[in-house]
């Protein structure tokens, strides 16, 4: 049997006043799973992040953080969470910082160093914030937000502003963290770095779950085709078109679209050709044409 949930969010609504801030939203996320929730300005992934804290209350639906009440001391051991951008005092070191979150979180300043090591800043631990790199000041929000071992972690667009390496860094963090069974759930407009690095993904659009699953499954939903490209051996694209069909590409190469469930016949009748092909290229969905097809907004790379 799975592991039980440690987020489980029911039939959720939220509004405020007249604007349904969220309407009838439903996710469950378990431990050790890294869960994107993608959706454009104002989808509503701010305020689901906030309802989960149990700082805004459901105007219908609920919201269970490991079994227990948004806001009640056992979600508030359970959960932990980064803002998209944090401001620390410049004055203090890093280990100060840290030494201070942790006594607001009634855990000894001691048992909080290890986590500038885990984050990778252990060597600028008695630093002034104030020179820390952007990077850097991101990397000590996650430190923060680790005190106490939180079980599921909440990370507001964490790598806006990080370069390639910076973000790449970050994310190879959270993949350990995952491993050691920690839940994470970011919200990102960066649909290339979420596609290769997590292992669920929710869509958001005008506060309602338009899709939720695997890459693949939501590729499979939306029944996005699969793109076969096939390069002929003889320079001789026409010998190959008249056999498989499909789109003549160039002089030497044929393209085919097929439904994701007949990939494997249709590379039989490709492979069963012999040395008529050179080689072959398969283009999976991705999720930028996942994110376009359910959200209905242009994608271009930002959701
Ligand atoms: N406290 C509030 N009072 C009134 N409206 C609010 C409040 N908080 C959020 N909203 C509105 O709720 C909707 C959802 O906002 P939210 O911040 O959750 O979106 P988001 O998906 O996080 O957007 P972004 O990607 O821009 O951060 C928006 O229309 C926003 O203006």
């Amino acid at each position: 049997m799975s592991d039980p949930s440690l987020l489980d969010v029911t039939g959720l609504s939220v509004a405020f006043g007249s604007l349904k801030a969220l309407h009838r939203v439903s996710l469950a996320v378990r431990p050790g799973e890294r869960f994107a929730l993608l959706g454009h300005n104002g989808a509503g992934k701010s305020t689901l992040f906030r309802t989960v804290l149990g700082f805004v209350s459901p105007a219908s639906g609920k919201v269970e953080v490991a079994g227990a009440a948004p806001g009640s001391d056992k979600a508030r051991r359970t959960v932990s969470y980064l803002p998209e951008s944090v401001a620390f005092p410049k004055a203090l070191t890093g280990a100060e910082l840290l030494a201070y979150f942790a006594r607001l979180k009634g855990q000894t300043p001691k048992s909080a160093m290890p986590l500038l090591e885990t984050v990778g800043i252990a060597d600028a631990a008695n630093r002034r914030v104030g020179t820390y790199s952007k990077g850097m000041r991101q990397r000590l929000g996650l430190a923060q937000a680790l005190i106490g071992r939180p079980e599921l972690l909440l990370l507001d667009e964490p790598t806006s502003g990080l370069d390639p390496i910076s973000r790449g860094d970050f994310y190879a963090i959270l993949d350990r963290l995952a491993g050691e069974g920690t839940a994470v759930v970011l919200s990102s407009h960066s649909l290339t770095e979420v596609e290769a690095r997590t292992d669920r993904i929710a869509i958001l659009s005008r506060g309602r779950l338009v899709a939720e699953g695997s890459l693949a499954e939501l590729a499979r939903a939306a029944a996005l085709p699969v793109t076969v490209r096939v390069k002929a051996a003889a320079e001789d694209a026409g010998a190959l078109h008249a056999r498989i069909g499909g789109r003549r590409l160039n002089g030497r190469s044929v393209e085919l679209d097929c439904a994701a469930g007949d990939k494997m016949a249709v590379l039989s009748r490709i492979a069963a050709l012999g040395d008529v092909v050179a080689d072959i290229d398969i283009d999976t969905p991705r999720l930028d044409d996942v994110y376009r097809h359910f959200s209905g907004h242009s994608a271009g790379g930002e959701a």
